[in-house]
């Protein structure tokens, strides 16, 4: 290969909720870029991560999980997923191997046969939570659902995101579907979000520990204000940042605020931590609960909320 073919293109990850591709794109950056959770549906900004090789730059497109519209929210996501896949070069499609394939696989990948330009892949993710047997079955399984549904993957790759296993392989392999191209992105810009994006998600993803039930989609994050203390010596920063966590009823805040502010002060310390791992800078995190009611079906506080 000379060394003038250079690669660069977008890779957009979908599958249903919980399927695993915030963590892939964490694992393919090499480092946290956007958040993940163990509840569904918790991805709502499109933060790409972005891979630079010497050979190829891989802008990693993380879309929302893939959804029946169920509200407002639900159908406005689905649009950004929608366009999402329209202009990408490559989508791949998240499979969780400890898994069956099931009528939500079977929905997103049917969506995917009518976006006919677009490379397609499948993808066998958390193969660490599954048996060889189980993950042989698994891409038979892959594979038959392509051919019945008309989508003809370009590769089918096992890979554990929490074990790094098959990361490179799998990055081998999207680079090599990708058109050839200039970089697109400066060296060393891992996601083109903004701060405030990134903190508000942070925050997202310290409240959603330990929720259950309906709560999860409830909760929105918006970062009010973020700006360096005055009057600090120059070697010891320091970084203030209000935001407000936005609920949709009085009791969800009750549950959010806990015993004595007890919970509202763990995700404030945990999102903290967080928040400095990321920026580098020490950080005083100011945060207040407010209701924001049936926010979900609001189109005005939609777009307060930046959706
Ligand atoms: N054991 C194991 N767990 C994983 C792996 N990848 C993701 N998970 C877990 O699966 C859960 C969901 O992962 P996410 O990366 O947030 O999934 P997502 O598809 O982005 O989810 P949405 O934002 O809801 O669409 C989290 O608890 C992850 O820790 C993996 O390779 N192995």
């Amino acid at each position: 290969m000379s060394t003038d073919e250079h690669k660069s293109g977008f890779v957009s990850f979908v599958g249903r909720p919980n399927a695993g591709k915030s963590t892939l794109t964490n694992a393919l950056v090499g480092q946290k870029v956007v958040i993940t959770s163990d509840k569904p549906q918790t991805t709502r900004t499109v933060v790409r991560g972005i891979v630079h090789r010497p050979d190829a730059q891989l802008i990693l497109v993380d879309t929302p999980g893939l959804h029946r519209p169920r509200t407002l929210l639900g159908e406005r996501l689905n649009d950004l997923v929608a366009t999402t896949l329209g202009e990408v070069d490559v989508v791949a499609v998240c499979f969780p191997a400890n898994e069956k394939i099931g009528p939500g696989d079977r929905f997103i990948a049917t969506e995917m046969a009518k976006v006919k330009r677009t490379t397609k892949v499948a993808i066998a993710t958390k193969t660490d939570l599954a048996t060889p047997e189980q993950i042989g079955k698994h891409l038979l399984n892959i594979q038959a659902l392509g051919a019945e549904i008309g989508v003809d993957w370009a590769e089918i790759v096992p890979v554990s995101a929490k074990e790094g296993d098959q990361i490179a392989l799998l990055q081998d392999l999207l680079v090599a579907l990708l058109p050839e191209g200039p970089q697109l992105y400066p060296d060393g810009d891992l996601t083109d979000a903004p701060e405030e994006i990134l903190v508000a998600e942070l925050v997202r993803e310290a409240a959603l520990e330990g929720l259950r039930d309906e709560l999860p989609h409830s909760v929105a994050v918006v970062v009010e204000e973020m700006r360096l203390r005055e009057d600090r010596p120059e070697d010891k920063p320091l970084l203030d940042i209000h935001a407000n966590l936005y609920v949709e009823r009085d009791s969800q805040k009750g549950i959010i605020i806990g015993p004595k502010g007890a919970r509202l002060r763990d995700i404030g310390t945990r999102a903290r931590q967080q928040i400095v791992a990321l920026l580098g800078t020490p950080v005083y995190l100011d945060l207040h609960v407010k209701i924001a009611k049936d926010w979900q079906r609001d189109p005005r506080q939609l777009r307060k909320l930046g959706f």
